[in-house]
């Protein structure tokens, strides 16, 4: 099911950062202790009552030239207004109502979106008054709220998780793998798009589907069906935020919790940078199955070893990542572009995987015994049993004794030799750990 996406927008210092800290706080330590997702997260995953969201801080997109400052704010709510289902807007107590806050209201009044105003720097009581000036800004109940002292987040995150739209079906059966192309600008998606569809034997079906504004691509080749997520996206070109890391990411995530495959472009010529990491690192967090294209394979000086030397770099840069399969193409050439679509298809299969669960009794009690999980303060982790209670991602629950003494390490030990056994190629696997109770 796709997460919904929620942006916060404001002028610069009314603490956008701050609040968007405390709102991924505890997921953060999560994600944090798993090596090569980077410190400086420009997204993060925030939940209220079991309604999870991704929410972004578009805080910080800044561009060059006359009245910089505006121009900023103004892109960031719009790009807000265009990507995100739910929109928190954030002005400052402290400084009180300013012009940047009207400017940006006026952006926002044409959102088809909920906007929650929250009044940030809301320290102490004494602050509390200071909240009703801004009800002239045309959003309802102003939330006060202290990102510096965690106070009133609670209040925020109920009212962003009531207005959140739910989130409507998608138009396409089971039987279509909807695949997206991510990545930084200009390492071909574009080109991979049209070099995919003017492939032999792919059959492009006339009528484009359309979720909102997104322009999809279904199109069959050998009797299965696919569809190119939001593939318009890619051809909106020429405003000067294309550029921005935070827009790529933003635009990557809409597409990317709507599809069941995503392809991670690189450029084969440039190599890996960090962007390259935060997009991935996006679509292994929304968890679904993922293939690393290295495109521009035409202009690679290689030799023998270039491809495994390639994809090392990969496995270094991405350790979070192992099970993502490397494919190398090139769009201009066509050169080895028919290897991908098989690899769209096993992944997704892989993704949507089912192990029975006496097989997976007998691989998790084999990885047991073969290396017993380590004592904490005397006490010893018990796995009583193991199923698989869903797909897309596999996701596996361990009824043990006692959650808190699952580490990391172990279970990192566990998920490998599930995969032994079963592979789950392309496809991130969740384990999750319930203390057994008496009666089960
Ligand atoms: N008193 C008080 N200060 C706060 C609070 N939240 C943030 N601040 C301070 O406000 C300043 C700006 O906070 P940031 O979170 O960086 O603001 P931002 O909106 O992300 O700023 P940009 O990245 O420039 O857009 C920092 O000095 C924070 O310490 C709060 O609840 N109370
Ligand atoms: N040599 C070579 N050039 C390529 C290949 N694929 C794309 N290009 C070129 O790379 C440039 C960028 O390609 P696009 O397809 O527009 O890249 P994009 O990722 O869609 O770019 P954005 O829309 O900016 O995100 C163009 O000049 C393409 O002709 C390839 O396989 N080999």
């Amino acid at each position: 099911m796709a997460r919904p996406i929620v942006a916060i927008v404001g002028r610069p210092n009314v603490g956008k950062s701050t609040v968007f800290n405390r709102i991924i706080g505890d997921r953060l330590a999560i994600v944090e202790d798993k090596p090569g997702i980077t410190r400086d997260r420009i997204y993060g995953v925030g939940e209220w009552m079991g309604t999870s969201f991704s929410v972004i801080d578009t805080g910080g997109i800044e561009i060059d030239g006359q009245d910089q400052m505006l121009r900023s704010i103004r892109m960031q709510a719009e790009l807000a207004i265009e990507e995100a289902d739910a929109i928190v807007f954030m002005v400052d107590a402290k400084a009180g109502m300013t012009g940047s806050d009207t400017e940006v209201a006026q952006i926002l009044y044409r959102a088809q979106k909920p906007v929650i105003l929250a009044v940030n720097k809301v320290d102490n009581l004494k602050r509390q008054d200071d909240i009703y000036e801004f009800y002239s800004l045309g959003f309802g109940d102003p939330i006060g709220i202290s990102g510096a002292h965690g106070i009133g987040i609670g209040d925020l995150l109920e009212a962003v998780a009531q207005k959140l739209p739910v989130k409507e079906d998608e138009e396409y059966g089971e039987d279509t793998i909807r695949v997206a192309l991510i990545g930084r600008p200009n390492v071909g998606k574009s080109s991979l798009v049209n070099a995919i569809l003017g492939e032999e034997r792919v059959i492009v079906s006339d009528q484009a589907g359309t979720t909102r504004d997104a322009i999809d691509t279904p199109f069959e080749k050998d009797g299965q069906k696919f569809v190119l997520i939001d593939t318009a996206g890619m051809r909106k070109r020429g405003k000067v935020y294309e550029t921005t890391e935070k827009y790529s990411v933003m635009r990557a995530m809409h597409a990317i919790e709507r599809a069941d495959v995503v392809l991670v472009v690189i450029n084969g010529e440039e190599g890996i940078i960090e962007q390259d990491k935060h997009i991935a690192g996006y679509a292994h967090e929304a968890g679904k199955a993922s293939i690393f294209v290295v495109n521009k394979w035409d202009i690679v000086d290689k030799d023998d070893k270039t491809m495994q030397q390639f994809t090392q770099k990969i496995r270094d840069h991405f350790l979070f990542m192992t099970y993502a399969p490397v494919v190398f193409v090139s769009a201009k050439t066509k050169q080895r572009l028919h290897k991908l679509l098989p690899v769209v298809v096993e992944v997704s299969e892989q993704h949507a995987m089912r192990v029975q669960t006496h097989l997976l009794n007998d691989v998790v009690s084999d990885a047991v015994a073969f290396n017993p999980p380590p004592t904490d303060k005397g006490k010893r982790l018990k796995i009583n049993y193991a199923t698989q209670v869903s797909v897309k991602p596999p996701t596996i629950l361990l009824f043990v004794n006692d959650p808190e003494l699952m580490h990391f390490s172990y279970e990192r030990y566990l998920e490998n030799r599930i995969r032994a056994a079963f592979r789950f190629e392309g496809t991130p696997i969740r384990l999750f750990t319930r203390k057994k109770s008496d009666d089960e």
